[in-house]
């Protein structure tokens, strides 16, 4: 490789990746009850009333149980860049597996390029400051990223409950902000079409003023997932 070839700076698209775009982005649309947000620099859609009230109320039990400080991929000067507190949730467990499919299925990727779902708990004043899901590719953490599934293509949420005030999530760039809605699932691709990481998916979790916020995030991979000690969240 010649000395002047330069990494891209947070990674580039390929022809897979355009593909799960695009994929993803037809099925999604096909589907009656999915709308899109009205906005040109990034593909968000909303599915209100995924999950039922009887599936909310186990999942928010689970991470009641299992909750504990979240984590940082790449370490943050900011010791208030998340505070939330989150837990890994068994995809084979009885409970979590139907869930997990249908999320998989919703989306069109195999269950197996998910990693595992991750609950998270926002009490008042806790947040998840602007970050993106997509891995920058001239990080450290790329290399063992790469080497556990790739890059994150498409971002699944789901809200477990009303919170009372507070706790949207924001997306300054794309001009999106969704307030918290019991058994909404929020969907996002990472990618541009080209499958390009999409600097426009910058989000925020905002911080909850009243009330207690409970979610469910499933990230996709480009690959199957391989779950390594590192932790990628
Ligand atoms: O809490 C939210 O609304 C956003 C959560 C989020 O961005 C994430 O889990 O990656
Ligand atoms: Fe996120």
């Amino acid at each position: 490789m010649s000395i002047f070839a330069k990494k891209p700076p947070i990674g580039g698209g390929s022809l897979a990746r355009a593909r799960v775009s695009a994929q993803v982005a037809t099925r999604l649309e096909a589907n009656p009850a999915i709308r899109k947000a009205k906005v040109e620099n990034a593909q968000v859609y909303y599915y209100p009333g995924f999950l039922d009230d009887r599936d909310c109320d186990t999942l928010i039990r689970l991470i009641d149980t299992n909750r504990r400080p979240s984590t940082l991929l790449a370490a943050s000067d900011d010791p208030y860049f998340r505070t939330s507190e989150s837990c890994d949730l068994d995809r084979w467990s009885p409970e979590v597996r139907p869930i997990d499919e249908r999320m998989a299925n919703l989306i069109g990727v195999p269950p197996e390029h998910g990693e595992t779902m991750q609950g998270q708990r926002y009490a008042p004043g806790q947040q998840f400051r602007a970050h993106y899901d997509w891995f920058a590719e001239n990080q450290d953490y790329w290399a063992a990223m790469k080497a556990s599934g790739g890059q994150r293509t498409w971002t699944a949420m789901i809200y477990l409950n009303d919170v009372e005030e507070g706790g949207a999530t924001w997306f300054p760039q794309a001009g999106v902000r969704v307030a918290p809605k019991r058994g909404l699932l929020l969907a996002w691709n990472n990618m541009k079409p080209d499958g390009a990481p999409n600097p426009a998916t910058l989000h925020e979790g905002t911080p909850v003023v009243k009330g207690v916020k409970y979610i469910i995030t499933k990230w996709f991979r480009e690959h199957p997932w391989i779950n390594m000690p590192i932790q990628t969240y």
